[in-house]
């Protein structure tokens, strides 16, 4: 990158094929020989308004801001216009964004929140900083090429004990260094939990966002909730410090949301279980060490952990999002685990798979709801960059009417989070099962079907860029083919719908008259 100051005339003198210059934020780039290769093609680089031109507002139309920080394209900057300093800067990596609702409320200036004390505003940063630095640039390598997430990377979530937090607050973080110690582990709560999800989803990487141990947040706790004392230790160590992986294998070609209608089978051969059956959907399945298993057995069902073994066998299934989620059909072939690794009481893992769901569905609408948000600052931003008929976008009345729906979606469903967070961090386990359940499915029903809403505006908005995998829209065209995603998984839109009500329904007193 050169230093060198030019004027504007100097540039103007650069106008020509095999000698082109162009200004864009004051940066002076000499396409002369990147002309040939440039994607967009030689010719747009000719015409009178750009070639020797400040070709700024022509760029900002075509480019995301990233382009020009590839170190490919970042050595076509030969220096600067005298006196002039560049308007447009990358973020600092633990920076927030200036854009309106582009960060939940707490975290903008001037307002304030009943929920979020300093600790949860150390620990955002520190969270910011290490996914814009450690997380982001392999998430998206990922999201793209399919590979799974790096044994270094499993490692650093481990020794961060990230791991651990995103199982929520309790014993398993006792003693443990969080973040770096930037919090102790006595006060994280389901709010620093929270922040974790949220700021993982700013991705914008739907497939790896599972792949990145998502298995372990709903895998682990039926272990933490309900193994017996000798099993955790045996096994929660190494996954915790990520030498291990786990999965969940609850979902079937026979049962979705019907979880009643899982057919894999276990039965009792003297101290071992004997299981046989398939899985379909596991996410980390293809890589995972450990296998939370839901099983029909004897007058009920019953979840029980299985190590991989030669009788235990994974293939990928191929989804509309990235292999990297390794998401895997498992077969059981009579697979024989000790009695020991039955996780709660023979005969009722309904509940305990039942339990799990909360967690698990609290942490797919908050990923969910942050990807959303995510779109939403795209929009904004990109309404305001993009010029069409003479004018920016959102000098068009329905542009800005979609973009007040998308964020009344965000903000309503955040206050709507954030209270429930706040009611887990006051209940029991048990009490959350019983009082939240409802209120968890109709809040990812909401966040679900108001994420395909605002897919759909946004789509609008960017018009054909929302098509394609690069460029301008890269972001809302992966949200738009991933939204659907949080619809089903952790259980279908409709049926969480009709779960909360079902749940209201039972709580309605009988004698209730108008
Ligand atoms: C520093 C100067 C430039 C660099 C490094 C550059 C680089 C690129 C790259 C990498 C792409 C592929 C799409 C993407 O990854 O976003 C692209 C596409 C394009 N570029 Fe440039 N470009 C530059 C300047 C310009 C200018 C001044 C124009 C003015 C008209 C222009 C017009 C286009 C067009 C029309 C496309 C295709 C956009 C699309 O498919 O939507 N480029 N450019």
């Amino acid at each position: 990158m050169g230093s060198t100051e030019y004027t504007v005339t100097d540039v103007a003198q650069h106008n020509k094929e095999g000698d082109v210059w162009i200004i864009v934020d004051s940066r002076v780039y000499d396409l002369s020989k990147f002309a040939q290769l440039h994607p967009g093609g030689v010719a747009v680089l000719l015409v009178d308004s750009i070639a020797g031109r400040d070709a700024t507002k022509a760029f900002f139309g075509l480019h995301r801001q990233e382009v020009l920080y590839r170190p490919q394209y970042a050595r076509l900057q030969i220096g600067t216009i005298k006196g002039q300093k560049p308007q447009i800067e990358p973020l600092a990596a633990d920076a927030l964004s200036q854009v309106p609702y582009a960060e939940p409320s707490w975290l903008m200036p001037g307002f304030s929140s009943p929920y979020y004390k300093e600790s949860h505003r150390r620990f955002q940063r520190a969270m910011r900083k290490l996914v814009n630095g450690a997380i982001l640039p392999e998430a998206s390598a990922c999201e793209e090429n399919g590979k799974r997430i790096s044994q270094q990377l499993v490692e650093k979530l481990g020794e961060t004990n990230i791991i651990g937090m995103r199982l929520g607050p309790g014993k398993h973080l006792r003693g443990k260094t969080l973040l770096g110690g930037v919090i102790t582990p006595e006060e994280f709560d389901h709010f620093h939990e929270l922040i974790i999800h949220m700021e993982l989803a700013r991705c914008g990487t739907r497939g790896y966002m599972d792949g990145l141990l998502a298995g372990g947040v709903i895998g682990l706790p039926p272990v933490l909730n309900f193994g017996s004392p000798e099993l955790q230790t045996k096994i929660v160590p190494d996954i915790l410090s990520g030498k291990k992986t786990i999965c969940l294998a609850i979902s079937e070609a026979f049962a979705g949301s019907d979880v009643g209608g899982m057919q894999t089978y276990a039965y009792k051969d003297e101290n071992e279980w004997v299981i046989s059956g398939t899985k379909k959907w596991i996410t980390n399945g293809t890589f995972a060490d450990y296998f939370t298993v839901g099983c029909k057995t004897e007058g009920g069902y019953t979840v029980i952990l299985v190590p991989r073994s030669d009788q235990l066998s994974t293939k990928p299934i191929k989804t509309a999002y990235s292999a990297t989620a390794g998401t895997a059909f498992v077969t059981f072939d009579k697979v024989r685990v000790p009695l020991s690794n039955t996780l709660g009481k023979e005969g009722k893992g309904m509940s305990v798979i039942l339990s799990n769901f909360n967690h698990e569905r609290w942490m797919i609408l908050s990923m969910s709801l942050s990807s959303q948000r995510l779109i939403v600052e795209e929009c904004l931003k990109w309404s305001q960059q993009r010029e069409v008929f003479g004018k920016p976008l959102n000098a068009q009345a329905i542009v800005r009417a979609r973009l007040a729906q998308m964020i009344a979606r965000v903000e309503s469903a955040q206050s709507w989070l954030e209270n429930v967070t706040h009611q887990m961090n006051n209940m029991s386990y048990a009490e959350q099962s019983d009082r939240l359940a409802g209120t968890i499915a109709l809040l990812k029903q909401y966040v679900t079907s108001t994420g395909r809403a605002t897919a759909e505006d946004a789509a609008q908005i960017f018009g054909g860029r929302s098509v394609t995998q690069s460029g301008m829209g890269k972001l809302v065209e992966h949200y738009h083919r991933t939204s659907p995603y949080d619809a089903i998984l952790g259980g279908a839109e409709d049926v969480m719908g009709d779960l909360g009500v079902r749940q209201a329904l039972k709580k309605v007193p009988p004698n209730a008259r108008l």
